[in-house]
C-alpha cells in the first residue's frame, strides 16, 4: 500500500498534523495516539462518526441567513450542488434531498441529478465544494461535544476516509486519493486545538 499517497501535499490545503510533543504543549489533557493513520468510512466503524453519512443533524444558514436543519452533513453537501440555480427543477431537487430518508438516499439523489442533469448544478460548484464541506464539518464538530472530543483524541494521527472509489474526498484503495475529507478534519482539529490552547492562556492571564 502506498502510505505516502495519503500524505501527498496539496498546495491549497496542507493539513497541520501536530506531533505528539506539540500536541501535549498545546493541550496537555489530550493524550495523542502514536503517529499513525486512522481510517474511517462506514458509520459503524470505530471512527464512523467522522463519516459524512453519520446521522448527526446540523444547522446551517440559508441564502437569507435563516438557520435550516439538515439531517446529516451529506444531506447539506449534496443539496448545495443545486443552490442558487434559477431553474425550478433545481429547487425541487434541493427539497427532495432535504427530505431524503437517509444520507445514502441524499447522496444517490444528488449524484444522479448531477450526472443526468448537469445543467442543474451551480456553475461554481467545483470551486466552492471544499468550503461547503468545511463549513458543514465545522458545525458538526462544534455542536456535538462528544464528536469534538473524539476528533481531538486523534491528535498526532493522520485521518483518512478509506473510500476505495472516491479519489477526491477519500484516500482511494492504495493511497492514490487526495483525501480531502481527512484533510479538512485534520485542519479543523488543528483549529480546535489552537482555540483550546488560546482559551487556557487567557485563563492563566485572568488568574
Ligand atoms: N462515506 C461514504 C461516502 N463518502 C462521501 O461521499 C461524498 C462525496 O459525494 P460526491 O461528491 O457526490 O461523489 C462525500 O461526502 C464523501 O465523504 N460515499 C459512499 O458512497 N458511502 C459512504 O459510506
Amino acid at each position: 500500500m502506498l502510505i505516502s499517497g495519503f500524505l501527498q501535499p496539496i498546495p491549497d490545503l496542507t493539513p497541520t498534523i501536530p506531533s505528539e510533543d506539540e500536541t501535549f504543549a498545546i493541550d496537555p489533557t489530550v493524550a495523542p495516539f502514536e503517529t499513525s493513520i486512522i481510517f474511517f468510512y462506514k458509520t459503524w466503524d470505530l471512527y464512523g462518526a467522522f463519516s459524512n453519512f453519520s446521522p448527526h443533524p446540523i444547522q446551517m444558514p440559508d441564502e437569507d441567513g435563516n438557520y435550516v436543519t439538515w439531517f446529516s452533513v451529506e444531506h447539506y453537501y449534496q443539496a448545495n450542488k443545486f443552490i442558487g440555480v434559477s431553474n425550478p427543477l433545481a429547487q425541487d431537487c434541493i427539497d427532495k434531498i432535504k427530505s431524503a430518508k437517509s444520507p445514502e438516499e441524499a447522496a444517490r439523489m444528488g449524484r444522479l441529478t448531477q450526472r443526468r442533469q448537469p445543467h442543474l448544478v451551480r456553475s461554481d460548484w467545483e470551486s466552492v465544494k471544499i468550503d461547503v464541506m468545511y463549513r458543514a464539518l465545522k458545525c458538526k464538530f462544534s455542536i456535538y461535544p462528544h464528536l469534538n472530543s473524539m476528533l481531538l483524541s486523534t491528535a498526532g494521527s493522520v485521518l483518512v476516509e478509506a473510500s476505495p472509489h472516491d479519489l477526491f474526498w477519500g484516500g482511494g484503495r492504495d493511497g492514490e486519493g487526495l483525501n480531502y475529507l481527512g484533510r479538512l478534519l485534520m485542519k479543523l482539529r488543528s483549529e480546535f486545538l489552537g482555540e483550546s490552547s488560546a482559551a487556557s492562556e487567557n485563563t492563566c492571564i485572568a488568574l
